[in-house]
């Protein structure tokens, strides 16, 4: 297992700040990083150990830097079990995080629209999940420094940081969907009859990531939110047969609205913190 408290504090002494919240960027939503001040960039390439990241839209590296005012770091690029990663080195740098003292996440991902009162392009917050990965990072001996050998589950994510963002975007007018994300393993996309029958189970939201770094995020007790971007309409919904081209196009098309909300999650934490 990695030094992560190692690395970590090297990190946190090279860079010369401290970041609060750390934001995992999901396929095609790497963008958000320009809006990053006084950014310094740490490639996964530069820590003996990390894994590498190889999809198409996923950088591979951290940006450190003042986001809302607030000092963060943001991975633009995640690992996926589906690259070949052991299942711990996909949730590794949730540790990481940990270990640079960060009680704060902000999850998102490209996802496929199950719930058909979704459409593509639309913004969704993660409520709930279903492991069909059937992969727990938490395998192993338990890290006790971390957290509790059989975490409840109950809650994913901060439910007090979800309905603040949804009345703050209300105010605004706009409507924060919530719903239930399924990860399968990829990488290949879902067939139209695995698709219905994650409907039947209850899943609005299919993808590939965020259910092993929620585990862990749960583990280590860090305070989540996770938007999901709903890219396409899941296999057999509409016509269109899938691509991660685009995926990563959808992504990119939303910027400036991923870019609003996100901007509100933090302005939401601020208010919260400050209570
Ligand atoms: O990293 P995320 O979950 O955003 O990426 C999704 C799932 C696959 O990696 C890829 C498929 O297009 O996008
Ligand atoms: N598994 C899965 N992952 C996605 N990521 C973006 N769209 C999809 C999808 O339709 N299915």
């Amino acid at each position: 297992m990695l030094n992560y408290f190692q690395i970590a504090s090297s990190m946190i002494r090279d860079i010369g700040m401290k970041p609060k919240i750390a934001l995992i960027l999901g396929s095609g939503l790497g963008y958000l990083t320009c809006e990053f001040q006084n950014s310094t960039a740490v490639y996964y390439s530069q820590i003996p150990g990390f894994p590498a990241s190889t999809v198409q839209g996923h950088s591979g590296r951290f940006i450190f830097g003042n986001f809302h005012g607030i000092p963060s770091v943001a991975m633009e690029g995640r690992f996926h079990f589906y690259e070949g990663h052991e299942i711990r080195d996909v949730v590794s740098p949730i540790y990481l995080f940990k270990e640079m003292g960060i009680e704060r996440l902000l999850i998102t991902n490209a996802s496929g629209g199950i719930n058909k009162t979704y459409s593509p392009g639309e913004i969704v917050a993660i409520r709930d999940i279903i492991n069909l990965g059937f992969r727990n990072p938490l395998r192993g001996p338990n890290e006790e420094k971390f957290g509790v050998r059989f975490p409840d589950m109950s809650s994913v994510v901060d439910l007090e940081w979800l309905a603040r963002l949804r009345e703050r975007l209300c105010r605004d007018g706009h409507e924060l969907k919530e719903g239930t994300y399924i990860w399968t393993l990829g990488p290949s996309y879902e067939s139209p009859s695995e698709i219905k029958s994650f409907e039947f189970l209850g899943a609005d939201m299919v993808g590939m990531s965020t259910v092993p770094e929620l585990i862990a995020a749960n583990h280590c007790r860090m305070k989540t939110l996770a938007l999901s971007c709903v890219t396409n309409m899941a296999s057999g919904i509409l016509k269109e047969k899938l691509s991660h081209d685009d995926v990563v196009r959808t992504a990119n098309r939303i910027r400036h609205r991923f870019s609003d909300i996100v901007g509100k999650a933090l302005e939401v934490l601020k208010e919260i913190d400050d209570e």
